[in-house]
């Protein structure tokens, strides 16, 4: 089966979300972590292959330039469409990513318009009238306003999109996606005969979002969250393209177990705070190692005795007092820096010391983890919570991995990860 879709994921816990989608709706999906190489080929079993970047928080012009490398490596490899993925919550500064990433991708793809919706319902993001909610509470009063690298403050997308582009930011109102795709279809070609060539689009439910991407069949670029995906598998077979069923089963994996975590997410504390006194914990201060402390080191010394059976913790996750106070000692992208390159080195010494079974909380944090140990790919294995599934790498030996995003998850989100993975 030729590749079908290619998706650009802006960060590491967003690329597994997105591919825990597609999988569920049937495409077989592998995750390359970073870009590929010009030479690399894709895998070729792949319908989906999803590309995860650490282009959220970069300077605009690299995450344009990663997304185009990433881009051109996907259509060469013959995918018909392109998914760009970023944030249920819409993470992103009034400089950008999202807006000047789509620009480039419309560009390159030679697209008259493209879509935004991050809606994401299973985990309470739904969009109404161009405004964000999470759950019950608009995006601009949840605790996203408080992100250590991209406080979100408004909850209007239309508004904040502008910020990012000099392209005309429109709306597609929830009317009009309940009225069905091809409601959907002509308001669209309506709203491009108006010059709009960023088009918000509302969403509730699950039902709407597979309307959005039915209405959007052959288009050769749409963006969003890991929800949009779900209805593009239909849109191939529509086409013929008939997809064999994909299989989430994973190969076992067993060995010792920790818990990496840099999100600061009010979910990720929640969790942490659930398994504190059940698993050994070790805090990671980022204002420490700003001092030079050798906390690596000592943090692996701590580990030496205890790695097995019951997960170790490594946590900097802390209360935004905490965050705000470390930021502004050392700045808000340099302690973000700090903290991930000392998980990375962690996450590297664990593994040397026999550690197989790792779950890392933040998009960020999964980044530089992910990295710092080389797992170039993932194969995407059943839920554990929704938009995290269970993985396991690609390398010899494998590692069984779960990627979790900030806000998901329910409080035992770590017990009941270790049980889901293989
Ligand atoms: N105590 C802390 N002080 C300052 N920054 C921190 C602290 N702990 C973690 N960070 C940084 O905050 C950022 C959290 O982002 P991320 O890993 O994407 O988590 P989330 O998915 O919850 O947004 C990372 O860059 C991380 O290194
Ligand atoms: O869309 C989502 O919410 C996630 O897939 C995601 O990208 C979350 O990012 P982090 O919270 O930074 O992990």
């Amino acid at each position: 089966m030729p590749l079908l879709l290619g998706c650009i994921a802006d960060d590491f816990t967003g690329a597994t979300d997105l591919a825990n989608t597609l999988v569920k709706s049937g495409m077989r999906t592998v995750q390359i972590n970073g870009l590929p190489g010009p030479d690399s080929a894709a895998p070729a079993d792949a319908e989906a292959i999803v590309v995860a970047l650490k282009s959220r928080t970069q300077p605009a012009e690299q995450a344009v330039a990663d997304s185009l490398a990433a881009q051109t490596w996907l259509t060469a490899g013959g995918a018909r469409q392109i998914l760009f993925k970023y944030c249920s919550t819409f993470d992103s500064t009034p400089l950008g990513n999202i807006g000047p990433v789509a620009e480039a991708l419309m560009d390159r793809l030679d697209a008259d318009f493209t879509t935004f919706c991050p809606v994401f319902p299973g985990a309470g993001r739904t969009l109404y009238q161009g405004h964000l909610f999470i759950w019950d509470t608009l995006l601009s009063e949840s605790s996203m306003r408080n992100h250590p690298l991209t406080p979100m403050t408004d909850a209007n997308l239309v508004r904040f999109l502008q910020l990012q582009t000099k392209r005309k930011v429109g709306l597609l109102a929830h009317q009009t996606v309940r009225a069905g795709s091809k409601a959907v279809r002509d308001t669209l070609r309506e709203l491009r005969q108006q010059g709009i060539e960023f088009i918000i689009c509302d969403a509730l439910t699950d039902e709407d979002l597979i309307t959005l991407g039915h209405a959007q069949a052959g288009c050769r670029l749409l963006t969003g969250g890991s929800g949009i995906a779900m209805g593009l598998a239909d849109n191939f077979r529509a086409a013929g393209l008939s997809l064999p069923d994909s299989t989430s089963s994973l190969p076992a994996v067993s060995g010792p177990q920790a818990i990496l975590s840099g999100s600061c997410s009010e979910a990720t504390l929640g969790q942490l705070q659930y398994v504190s006194g059940r698993y050994p914990f070790f805090r990671i201060d980022p204002l420490a190692l700003a001092r030079g402390q050798e906390l690596v080191g000592r943090a692996l010394n701590w580990a030496e005795d205890k790695l097995g059976d019951v997960p170790i913790v490594f946590a900097a996750s802390a209360e935004p007092a905490t965050v705000k106070a470390a930021q502004e000692k050392l700045g808000r992208m340099e302690a973000g820096e700090l903290v991930e390159k000392a998980l990375g080195k962690i996450a590297q010494g664990l593994v040397e010391r026999g550690l197989r079974r790792l779950v890392v909380a933040g998009g960020e944090t999964s980044g530089a983890v992910v990295s710092a140990l080389g797992l170039k790919a993932l194969r995407i294995g059943p839920e554990i919570a929704p938009g995290v599934p269970a993985t396991v790498s690609l390398t010899d030996p494998p590692l069984a991995v779960a990627l979790k995003s900030g806000n998901f998850g329910g409080p035992n989100f770590f017990e009941k990860a270790f049980e889901v993975m293989p």
